[in-house]
């Protein structure tokens, strides 16, 4: 069929979703994976992922083939999510662990897609895994190697970052397309930074453009293999992750699952990440969080040690976006808001409004949107924020009168106030994935 990509992506079915091939050079770090969304009509993509190149000919091990498979799947939500087919089929025979992760993320890690497009059937979907035994891995003891920290740009993989260094375990900054905001928080770090390329498909933002079904995808889930596969090949150890304990708890339940923005941040990704990689490419220690027992209120607080960064810092999605991104915090948006409340009670409000350059509670007009982090009046907004809870806690710390400040402590329900408890939010709990090595250097840094 002819016609628009509109009228491709949006009236054509598509039976399934393939992955016919993927290629590797070595000699330039160039990885094409190839899709196809099959059907009476069906449409192809390629994405270009490029790996940062050793130095001294360092040979590609068979570990890296093994993670760019799990890679090459997991990639593909982007593509899956034009035309939601029914069927899904992985490319090659795995392990149960593998196939268990694949599963989880086209379903939980697309749960928001799902929800706003009114898609339930994309929350059963198992992916189907061609029948065969599937090849046993090397085991490969990466444990001991030098840390590849992902940073993001934001205060968390700060956080990360400045508590590996101070334990002198030597980190390597890595990011997936470091914009102006990552390459300055990398300046600002001083350490020699690595950098990957990702390239979507151009015919997806064709297709977006003219009307195609889209919504969010589990990104953390590719640039956490994209790192890892980037270790693997530098030999360095384990990808160390900042993603919070907030980050696992959903926004809502929709048809009984969970709707969670940042499923692919939470702690159950990261057990099956783990799980597939180690399983699919023998890795011993792949990947975890040092961050995943704090509160992001916590994680503030230690940013707060770390001046140096003021300057570049940014947590605001708006600064990462692919196409006219802000220069760095927008200040009206639902992350800038949080992160704001977060930080204030940890610094002196005029460092606070250098950092961001808003004052955000002088401005009145946000008092709904935080109200919203409060909650009152809403669910946790589809956003990188924390729980209710840190938020009414943060607000308890502060003490002065800027008007959003009155207005807000004159909406907070008694019993909010009374359920928000200062020593949960700034003690570490919850289950983590963190070594036992890190742990003892993460327990010194606070
Ligand atoms: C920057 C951002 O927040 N983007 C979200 C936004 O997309 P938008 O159209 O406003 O801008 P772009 O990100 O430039 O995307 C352009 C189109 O490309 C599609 N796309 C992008 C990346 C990708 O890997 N695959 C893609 O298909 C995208 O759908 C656009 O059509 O809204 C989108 C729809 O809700 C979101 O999907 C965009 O989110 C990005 C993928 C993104 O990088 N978001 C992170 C800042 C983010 O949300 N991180 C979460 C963790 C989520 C997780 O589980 O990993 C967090 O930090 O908590
Ligand atoms: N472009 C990227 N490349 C590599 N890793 C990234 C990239 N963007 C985010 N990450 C990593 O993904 C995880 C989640 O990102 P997130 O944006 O929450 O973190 P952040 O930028 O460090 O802090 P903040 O929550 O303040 O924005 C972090 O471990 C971060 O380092």
């Amino acid at each position: 069929m002819a016609g628009r990509p509109s009228d491709r992506s949006s009236r054509v079915q598509f039976d399934v979703m393939r992955f016919p091939s993927y290629a590797f050079d070595p000699t330039t770090g160039v990885a094409t994976f190839d899709y196809v969304l099959d059907g009476p009509d069906p449409l192809h993509f390629t994405e270009t992922i490029t790996l940062p190149v050793p130095a001294g000919d360092r040979p590609a091990p068979p570990a890296l083939g093994r993670v760019l498979d799990l890679l090459h799947v997991v990639a593909g939500v982007s593509y899956y999510k034009v035309g939601a087919p029914p069927r899904v089929v992985a490319p090659k025979p795995v392990a149960r662990e593998v196939a268990a992760y694949f599963t989880a993320v086209y379903t939980k890690g697309l749960a928001e897609y799902a929800y706003r497009n009114q898609l339930a059937h994309v929350l059963d979907l198992v992916v189907e895994v061609p029948e065969g035994d599937a090849e046993p891995a090397e085991p490969v003891d990466n444990s001991q190697g030098r840390p590849l920290s992902a940073v993001g740009g934001g205060k968390d993989s700060i956080v990360t970052l400045e508590i590996l260094r101070a334990a002198g375990l030597d980190p390597v900054p890595f990011s997936v397309n470091p914009n102006p905001v990552i390459q300055n928080v990398n300046a600002a770090s001083g350490l020699d930074a690595l950098a990957a390329r990702r390239k979507l498909d151009p015919r997806l933002f064709e297709l977006n453009k003219a009307g195609a079904l889209n919504g969010h995808i589990p990104v953390t889930a590719i640039n956490s293999l994209i790192a890892i596969a980037t270790a693997v090949w530098h030999g360095l150890g384990p990808v160390v992750m900042s993603n919070e304990r907030s980050a696992s708890d959903p926004n809502l339940i929709w048809n009984g699952h969970e709707v969670n923005h940042q499923w692919s941040k939470g702690v159950e990704a990261e057990g099956l990440l783990r799980a597939a990689v180690t399983t699919h490419a023998g890795l011993t220690e792949p990947y975890f969080s040092l961050l995943r027992s704090l509160s992001e209120l916590h994680i503030a607080q230690l940013f707060a040690r770390h001046t140096q960064y003021d300057d570049v810092v940014t947590s605001c999605n708006k600064a990462f976006k692919l196409h006219d991104p802000t220069a760095r915090w927008c200040g009206d948006c639902p992350k800038c808001r949080f992160v704001y409340l977060a930080m204030a009670p940890a610094m002196p409000r005029d460092r606070l409004n250098h950092i961001f350059g808003h004052d955000l509670f002088a401005d009145e007009a946000q008092v709904p949107g935080f109200l919203e982090l409060l909650g009152i009046d809403a669910h946790k907004p589809f956003e990188c924020v924390g729980e209710v809870e840190e938020s009414v806690v943060a607000l308890s710390m502060l003490d002065d009168d800027a008007p959003v400040l009155v207005a807000l402590r004159a909406a907070v329900p008694a019993e909010a106030w009374a359920t928000a408890n200062r020593e949960d939010v700034l003690t570490p709990g919850g289950p983590t994935y963190v070594p036992p090595a890190y742990a003892k250097i993460l327990t010194e840094a606070l």
